[in-house]
């Protein structure tokens, strides 16, 4: 693995807050009110749907201090959209790590023209989840994100378990994603993990900036 714009300072975990709402001013008030609180702002990939990439210039030029990344989840066309992110001022893009080993490359090689971070999303990759993770970190990205998407999630008897125990056993930096929170952010700690992800847990709570402090203070304990 390589890590480029992306540093995990004295291991501690970082906290990534990710803005899923659907316009630039709710996500620039989003950023303005939890920025202080978080390391890494993430523009969700609906976010960057619905507005476009000009979105990622937005919030950096809000926030030029923290890293900005942008949840493209590319499929196809690795080089192309991860240079499309960068350009914009992206410090972190993500690719599907269920993609084909050239579009994962093609990402990587952008990120290193550009010196900035690719990460792999382990998204969807339920079987040999472990051994995918192995192979992704071996094509250059600078970590997994082990993730249950939303839909994962709302489905009966989710757990965040096994993405912690996949994260303990692959022996490569991880994020963790799917349904971080006030009560599951210590185990994340626990596992391993270089960032967790946080996005209902900030962006539904009463007040998203006493959230992200919290969980900010959880990620560091
Ligand atoms: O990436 C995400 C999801 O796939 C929608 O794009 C979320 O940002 C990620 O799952 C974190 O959000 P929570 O699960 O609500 O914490």
């Amino acid at each position: 693995m390589r890590s480029t714009v992306f540093t995990d300072e004295e291991n501690v975990m970082q906290l990534q807050v990710a803005l899923d709402v659907l316009d630039l001013p709710s996500a620039l008030t989003l950023a303005n009110q939890v920025s202080e609180h978080v390391d890494i702002l993430e523009l969700g990939t609906p976010l960057v749907k619905s507005v476009g990439i000009g979105a990622v210039s937005a919030i950096k030029a809000a926030h030029p201090d923290k890293l900005v990344f942008a949840d493209l989840k590319t499929a196809d066309a690795g080089e192309l959209e991860a240079t499309l992110a960068f350009e914009a001022g992206a410090d972190l893009i993500t690719v599907m790590g269920a993609a084909d080993d050239d579009t994962v490359r093609g990402a990587v090689s952008a990120g290193r023209k550009y010196g900035k971070s690719v990460v792999a999303d382990m998204i969807a990759v339920v079987d040999g989840r472990v051994e995918r993770i192995r192979e992704v970190a071996e094509l250059g990205v600078t970590f997994v994100e082990i993730h249950a998407g939303l839909d994962e999630q709302a489905r009966p008897g989710y757990t965040i378990d096994t993405l912690l125990e996949d994260g303990r056993r692959a022996g490569v930096p991880f994020s963790i994603a799917g349904g971080v929170g006030i009560g599951t952010i210590a185990s994340v700690r626990e596992a391993g993990a270089t960032v967790a992800v946080a996005g209902g847990a900030i962006y539904n709570a009463p007040d998203p900036a006493a959230a992200a402090y919290e969980l900010k203070k959880r990620a560091t304990a």
